[in-house]
C-alpha cells in the first residue's frame, strides 16, 4: 500500500545552528493511528509542522497523498488538519466564524452542514455565535479541533491534544478520533500521556534528540520489550534467595518479605510454574502473587533515559 505520508532523510537545523531533526524517515499508512512520543524537546512539534508545510526542512522530502510538501503545498496543506499545542486566532471573532473561515481558507467551498456537525460533535454548537475570548480553556481547545476538521482532512495531526484538560474533555477527545478512525482519517497524535499512546494508538513512534529511535506496531513492541513482573508475598521473612534458586535470578525486597521476579514469558516458558515448584520444595511458603506487565512508560525511559 502506497503510505498516505512519507518522510525521507528529514533534517532541520534552526537559523541559531541547532539542529533539531537529523535524518528521519517514515512512512505513515492510511487510516492508521500513529503516537509520537518523545521527552520535551525533542523534535515532534518540529516534524509534524514541517508536513503542515510551517516549518522549511533543511533536506529531505516529505510527500503527502504523493505531493510534495514544499513544492505542492497546497495541496497538501488541503489535505491536513492540524490542532496545535496553542490558539493563536482572534479572540474577538466567533466560533461558527472562526471554524467557517477556517475552511475557506483551505479553498474549500462553504459547507454549513458539515460545520454544524462538527460543532455538534464538540459540544460546541449552543456557543457558535460566542465570541472566542468568552470561552473557557477546555471550549478554546474544541475550537482548535473544529477549525482542523473544517475542511474534511484525510489527515489530522494532534498536538499534544490533552495536555492541561479535564477528563470530560479528553474522553470526548478520544471517542471524536475512534470515528473519525472509522471514517478513515489518519491520526497523528504527540503526547506525553504514555497511557493515552497505550490505548489508541496502533503504532508507536519513539522521538529523541532529533532522531525516531524506533516505530513499531504497539502489539509487537509490547510483546518484544516488555516484560513481566512477578511479585511473590512470603509468609515469613526471608534473610536470602536459596542458591538452588538461582537459576531464577529474583530480588528479594529489604524486608525479605518478598520475592520479585522479572521474565519474558514467550522466552522462558513454564518458569514460572518450575519456579513455584522450587519454591515449594525450598519450604519457601507464598501467601499472595501478582504480576504485571512492562508497560509502554518503562520501555520509553529505557529508550530515552527520561520520563515522558
Ligand atoms: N524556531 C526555532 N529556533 C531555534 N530552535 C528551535 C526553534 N523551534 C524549536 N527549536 C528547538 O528545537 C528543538 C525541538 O523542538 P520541538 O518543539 O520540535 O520539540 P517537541 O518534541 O515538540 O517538544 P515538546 O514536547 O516540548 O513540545 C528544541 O530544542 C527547541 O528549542
Amino acid at each position: 500500500m502506497t503510505p498516505i505520508i512519507s518522510i525521507r532523510d528529514l533534517t532541520k537545523t534552526y537559523a541559531n545552528g541547532f539542529s533539531a531533526l537529523k535524518g528521519v524517515s517514515l512512512d505513515i499508512e492510511e487510516g492508521e493511528i500513529l503516537a509520537l512520543l518523545g521527552p520535551n524537546g525533542a523534535g515532534k512539534t518540529t516534524m509534524i509542522s514541517i508536513i503542515c508545510g510551517i516549518v522549511n526542512p533543511t533536506s529531505g522530502v516529505v510527500t503527502v497523498g504523493g505531493h510534495d510538501v514544499v513544492k505542492d503545498f497546497r495541496q497538501t496543506r488541503s489535505m491536513i488538519g492540524l490542532v496545535p499545542q496553542e490558539l493563536t486566532t482572534d479572540q474577538f471573532e466567533s466560533v461558527l466564524n472562526t471554524v467557517s473561515f477556517s475552511r475557506g481558507i483551505h479553498g474549500c467551498k462553504a459547507n454549513p452542514a458539515h460545520i454544524e456537525k462538527v460543532l455538534k460533535s464538540l459540544s460546541l454548537w449552543d456557543k457558535r455565535n460566542s465570541a472566542l475570548r468568552e470561552l473557557s480553556g477546555g471550549m478554546k481547545r474544541r475550537v482548535l479541533i473544529a477549525k482542523a476538521l473544517s475542511h474534511e482532512p484525510k489527515v489530522l495531526f494532534l498536538d499534544e491534544p490533552t495536555a492541561g484538560v479535564d477528563v470530560a474533555l479528553r474522553r470526548d477527545m478520544w471517542s471524536l478520533v475512534s470515528d473519525l478512525r472509522r471514517e478513515g482519517v489518519t491520526i497523528i497524535l504527540t503526547t506525553h500521556y504514555i497511557e493515552e499512546a497505550e490505548e489508541i494508538a496502533d503504532r508507536v513512534g519513539i522521538v529523541n534528540k532529533g532522531e525516531l529511535l524506533l516505530v513499531e506496531d504497539k502489539a509487537k513492541l509490547m510483546g518484544k520489550l516488555g516484560r513481566k513482573q512477578m511479585v511473590l508475598d512470603l509468609v515469613e521473612p526471608l534473610k536470602s534467595i536459596p542458591g538452588r534458586l538461582d537459576e531464577w535470578d529474583l530480588k528479594l525486597t529489604s524486608d525479605g518479605m518478598q520475592i520479585v521476579y522479572d521474565y519474558q514469558p514467550d522466552a522462558t516458558p513454564g518458569s514460572l510454574m518450575a519456579l513455584l515448584a522450587a519454591l515449594e520444595l525450598s519450604s519457601i511458603a507464598v501467601s499472595d502473587m501478582a504480576s504485571r506487565q512492562t508497560s509502554l512508560e518503562d520501555i520509553f525511559v529505557s529508550m530515552t533515559g527520561e520520563k515522558a
